[in-house]
C-alpha cells in the first residue's frame, strides 16, 4: 500500500541540527569489497536501508557471511561464491550492476531480478562486458541469470558507459578477482558521475588493490588479492541535501554534523551548489551549516558529475526568483524512474514551469499551488516533493515509503527536524 503522505508546511524558519546516516555508495562498495576480500572486514557505521539490505542479503545467499555487530556495524567473511541462488537487485542500481562482476565469480546458476522498474533501467552494457570477459549469462536485462564457472578469465573490454558510472564502477571492483585482472575503456559520449568512479578507485586501493587511472577513460586493475579491510562509512551527503534544502527553501539553518572535510562522495558537490543559488555555507568543526538567503537566485549549473543532486536542486529551483537552467544530466532518464519526465510533470503539476530538454531541465518562477506529488518509487523523487511542500501548502507525496530506499526514516528524520522542541533540547534528539 502506498503511504499518502500530506508534506509538513515549516511555520517558521527551519532551524535544526540533522546527523543523517551512512552512504550507500560507501556501504554497497565496503560490502562487496569484504566479500570479495581475503580475511574477515567490518563495516562501522554502514547505512542500513532498502538498497544495503539487498546488497547483504544477495551477499549471504551467494555464501558470504553477513552478521550484525553490536555497534550497528556489520563483520563480513568472505567464502566462495556458490549457486544456485536468487538474487533480488530490488531498484538499486548499485546492487544490479556491482553484484553480477562479482557473481561471475561463483560456481553454479544465479538468478538476479528485481522491482518492475528495475527491469527497465539500462543493464546490457555490463552484461555484454562480462561476457566479453569469459561469462555465461543468458539476458540482457533483469532478469537474467548468469551460469557461473566458479572464476572468470577477465582482460580487456571496451564499453559505453555513457548511461552510467555503475558499469565502470561494477567491473572495476571484482576485477582483481579475475585470472588477469581488468582493463576497462570507456568508448562514448562523457561517463557521468565520475566522482563515483573515483570513490571506487580509492576503495580498492584502500583495499591494497592495484589500480591505474592515470589514462582518461580508461581504468586498469591488476589481478592480486583484495585485503580484509576495517571500513568506516561517512554519512550519504547526497541524503543530507533535501535537509539542508529545507534551510535553503526557509531562510533557516540547518547543520549536518559530521561533514567529512575530505571526500569522494558526489553529494559534497551541494556546498557549492547551495552558494550559488545564494546560501551561506560554513564547514566547521561542527559540521556543514547552511543558512538560507530571503530569496534563492536561479542558476545555470551543470550536474552531469552530480546527477543524483538534481531532484534537490531542482526543487530549490522551483523556489527561485530566477529562471534555473540544469545540464549535462540526460542519464537521468534511466535512474530510478526517468528523473527528468517526472520532476517536469509534478513541478507542472504543482503549477510551476518546468520543460524537459534534450540533457535537463529548464525551470522558471511561477507561483505554485498545492496538489498530488507523484514519486515514481523514486527516493529523491518523494524527498523533492518534502522540500516544495516545506512552503507550498498542500503538497501530498503519493509514496513517501519510497525513501526507505537510502534513508531509514525518512518521515520521522524530517519531523523531527521541523520540531522546535527537539532543537532547544527539550526533547531528544534521535539520529
Ligand atoms: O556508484 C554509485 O554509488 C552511484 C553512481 C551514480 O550512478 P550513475 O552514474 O548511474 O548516475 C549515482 O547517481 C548513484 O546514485 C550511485
Ligand atoms: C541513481 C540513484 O540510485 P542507484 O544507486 O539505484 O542508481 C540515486 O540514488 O540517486
Amino acid at each position: 500500500m502506498m503511504q499518502q503522505w500530506p508534506a509538513p508546511i515549516a511555520g517558521n524558519p527551519v532551524r535544526a541540527r540533522v546527523p543523517v546516516p551512512g552512504s550507500k555508495s560507501i556501504t554497497n562498495r565496503a560490502l562487496l569489497l569484504a566479500a570479495l576480500a581475503d580475511g574477515p572486514s567490518t563495516l562501522h557505521a554502514p547505512l542500513r536501508s532498502r538498497d544495503t539490505l539487498l546488497m547483504a542479503a544477495a551477499l549471504r545467499t551467494l555464501g558470504a557471511g553477513v552478521t550484525d555487530l553490536a555497534d550497528g556495524g556489520w563483520l563480513v567473511e568472505p567464502a566462495p561464491l556458490r549457486g544456485p541462488a536468487e538474487v533480488d537487485c530490488g531498484l538499486a542500481g548499485t546492487v544490479m550492476r556491482f553484484l553480477p562482476p562479482a557473481a561471475a565469480l561463483a560456481d553454479g546458476e544465479l538468478r538476479f531480478d528485481g522491482d518492475p522498474q528495475a527491469r527497465v533501467r539500462p543493464m546490457n552494457t555490463v552484461l555484454d562486458a562480462l561476457r566479453a570477459l569469459g561469462a555465461e549469462i543468458t539476458g540482457d536485462a533483469l532478469p537474467f541469470t548468469l551460469h557461473g564457472g566458479g572464476r572468470l578469465a577477465g582482460g580487456a573490454v571496451t564499453i559505453d558507459a555513457s548511461a552510467s558510472s555503475q558499469f565502470v564502477s561494477g567491473l572495476l571492483l571484482s576485477g582483481a578477482r579475475y585470472d588477469n585482472g581488468v582493463t576497462v575503456h570507456h568508448d562514448g559520449k562523457p561517463v557521468p558521475s565520475l566522482p563515483h568512479i573515483e570513490m571506487t578507485v580509492q576503495m580498492l586501493r584502500a583495499a591494497g588493490v592495484s589500480v591505474d587511472d592515470s589514462s582518461a577513460n580508461t581504468w586498469r586493475v591488476e589481478p592480486g588479492p583484495v585485503r580484509a579491510t576495517r571500513w568506516r562509512v561517512e554519512p550519504d551527503l547526497s541524503n543530507a541535501t533535501p535537509f539542508l534544502a529545507a534551510a535553503a527553501a526557509t531562510g533557516g539553518r540547518v547543520t549536518v554534523p559530521h561533514w567529512p572535510t575530505e571526500t569522494d562522495q558526489a553529494g559534497d558537490a551541494i556546498r557549492g551548489i547551495l552558494a550559488q543559488l545564494g546560501c551561506a555555507v560554513e564547514l566547521t568543526d561542527a559540521g556543514l551549516t547552511v543558512t538560507g538567503p530571503d530569496r534563492l537566485s536561479g542558476v545555470d549549473i551543470d550536474l552531469h558529475d552530480v546527477g543524483e543532486l538534481t531532484p534537490t536542486v531542482a526543487a530549490l529551483a522551483v523556489l527561485a526568483d530566477g529562471p534555473t537552467w540544469l545540464r549535462g544530466i540526460a542519464h537521468l532518464r534511466g535512474h530510478e524512474t526517468d528523473r527528468l519526465a517526472a520532476l517536469a510533470a509534478e513541478i507542472n503539476g504543482l503549477g510551476g514551469d518546468a520543460e524537459e530538454i534534450e540533457d535537463g531541465l529548464v525551470i522558471r518562477p511561477r507561483p505554485l499551488r498545492g496538489g498530488p506529488w507523484r514519486a515514481y518509487a523514486d527516493h529523491r523523487m518523494a524527498t523533492a516533493g518534502a522540500i516544495i511542500g516545506l512552503v507550498v501548502p498542500g503538497v501530498v507525496v503519493d509514496d513517501v515509503g519510497s525513501t526507505a530506499k537510502t534513508i531509514p526514516d525518512f518521515p520521522g528524520m524530517w519531523a523531527r527536524m521541523l520540531d522546535p522542541e527537539v532543537h532547544s533540547g527539550h526533547r531528544a534528539e534521535v539520529s
